[in-house]
């Protein structure tokens, strides 16, 4: 930790109370600080859990982005994103900072700094022009607050260095820097890549999604995703109406269209990781990258307990996506792989738990997860409660028997079954039912 170089203001709690959302309840808490009014939204203060850093945003008021959903900056985006990320991860706070619109010069100097670059300048130079400095924001007032609430050690969510310094020099301990997966937009890319260019912001640039919902299923679908945050674990399987993903004979003919083969790409494209079992790599040698539409490709992860993925499939000797191998203890100790493939032996020989390799993955970075494939391995997830959310897209064909989707040691009753707050939407003559299992039905 840096030297505590400055005094902090007195943060007077001057209200106290509580803010449903539709991320869920937060306390909100009101202060006045140095004559200025700023909100705290905080989950999880009371309990404070043990060894858990709080994760905390300081998010600089931007009317324009927060109230309006302009998409000139990522501030709306950030601020969702924010609020989900903090209640699932159940401790920490997002303080409002009033005074810091328009990196503190203001509503009415950050329109006419808009107009300016809406003639050509960047977004810094455009500050200079007015005769301000290119970020005028104080970081006093919020760690003021953030002591009073007692969040002196914490996880902060921003691409912003200078935030991170200015917190530390008022004895607020960063001890750990977060980014939030908000996306490029065409509306806002040159305004991300100046921050990136000029304004040390780290946020590593994505590709650029365009505004349009023209890509697999509707925009909001992907965006609800993209807003969910650091932790977050997905499937996605495609299966005939009778309930089968291959046929009898294992051919891994595709089962959906084409517009569910767009789709799955968008959920790569919006995840870190992307986990499949040996058997699909086997059947299928899928090489897991995302090609239909812009974006990263994820890491590949191969569940593999006995290594009986030959050293030729895709994902172990096509080195254009980084590949983890999660094999068992037993598994042989000499396998020779290509430089992109990390081996991880896990300390079982299988089946390994989900929450096993969700761990894993998380202790490298990955937290936003895809499991793709094949049936066993989502139904594992699934019965072992790992999952988020669960896109299942039904194709219109009836193949009789074959390999199965998703089963699991299921319910007696109806009533008890598994349930999630569902979203329906059309591929091509396919339909993908999208189950949010943790949400309330
Ligand atoms: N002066 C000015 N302010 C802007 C402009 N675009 C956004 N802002 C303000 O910038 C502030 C947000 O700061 P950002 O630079 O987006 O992000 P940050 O807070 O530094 O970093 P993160 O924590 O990663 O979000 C808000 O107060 C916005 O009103 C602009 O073009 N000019
Ligand atoms: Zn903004």
């Amino acid at each position: 930790m840096s030297e505590v170089t400055h005094v902090l203001p007195h943060a007077q709690r001057a209200a106290s109370t509580l803010l449903p959302t539709r991320h869920g309840t937060f306390a909100m808490l009101g202060y006045h600080v140095d004559g200025t009014e700023l909100v705290a939204l905080a989950v999880g203060l009371d309990e404070p859990p043990v060894d858990v850093l709080p994760w905390v945003r300081i998010h600089s008021e931007c009317l324009t982005g927060d109230a309006f959903g302009s998409l000139r900056c990522d501030c709306g985006e950030q601020l969702q994103a924010a609020l989900a990320a903090i209640m699932d991860h159940g401790y920490g706070a997002v303080i409002y900072a009033r005074g810091h619109e328009g990196r503190g010069i203001g509503l009415i100097e950050k329109l006419k700094a808009y107009a300016l670059q809406d003639a050509g300048y960047d977004t810094l130079d455009a500050n200079l022009a007015l005769g301000h400095p290119g970020d005028a924001r104080r970081y006093d007032q919020a760690a003021a607050v953030l002591a009073d609430l007692g969040l002196t050690k914490i996880a902060l969510l921003s691409s912003n260095p200078t935030k991170q310094e200015a917190l530390e020099d008022f004895g607020i301990e960063v001890a750990q820097r977060l980014r939030l997966g908000v996306p490029d937009r065409p509306e806002n890319v040159f305004y991300l890549n100046t921050k990136r260019a000029r304004m040390r912001h780290d946020s590593p640039p994505t590709e650029v999604i365009p505004a349009t919902d023209a890509w697999g299923g509707p925009a909001e679908v992907y965006d609800a995703l993209a807003a969910e945050g650091p932790q977050l674990v997905i499937a996605q399987l495609g299966q005939s109406l009778d309930g089968f993903i291959a046929s009898r004979t294992g051919d891994a003919g595709p089962v959906t269209g084409s517009e569910d083969h767009v789709h799955l790409h968008r959920l790569r494209s919006l995840v870190d990781a992307v986990v499949v079992g040996a058997a699909t790599v086997i059947a299928d040698d899928c090489r897991l990258t995302v090609r239909e539409v812009p974006g990263r490709n994820p890491v590949r992860v191969v569940v593999d307990p006995q290594a009986r993925v030959p050293l030729e499939a895709s994902v172990l000797s096509n080195p254009e996506a980084r590949t983890l191998w999660l094999v068992g203890a037993s598994a042989p100790a000499d396998l020779a792989a290509a430089g992109h493939v990390k081996i991880v032996r896990m300390p079982t020989d299988g089946p390994f738990a989900p929450s096993d390799i969700v761990r894993v993955l998380l202790d490298r970075g990955l937290g936003r997860v895809l499991v793709e494939g094949g049936g066993r391995l989502v139904s594992s997830f699934v019965e072992a409660g790992s999952l988020d959310r669960l896109f299942v897209t039904v194709a219109p064909i009836l193949l009789g028997e074959g390999v199965p989707g998703i089963r699991f040691d299921g319910a007696d009753r109806v009533a008890d079954a598994r349930r999630g707050r569902p979203r329906s939407f059309k591929l091509g003559n396919d339909v993908c039912v999208e189950l949010n299992l943790r949400a309330p039905v």
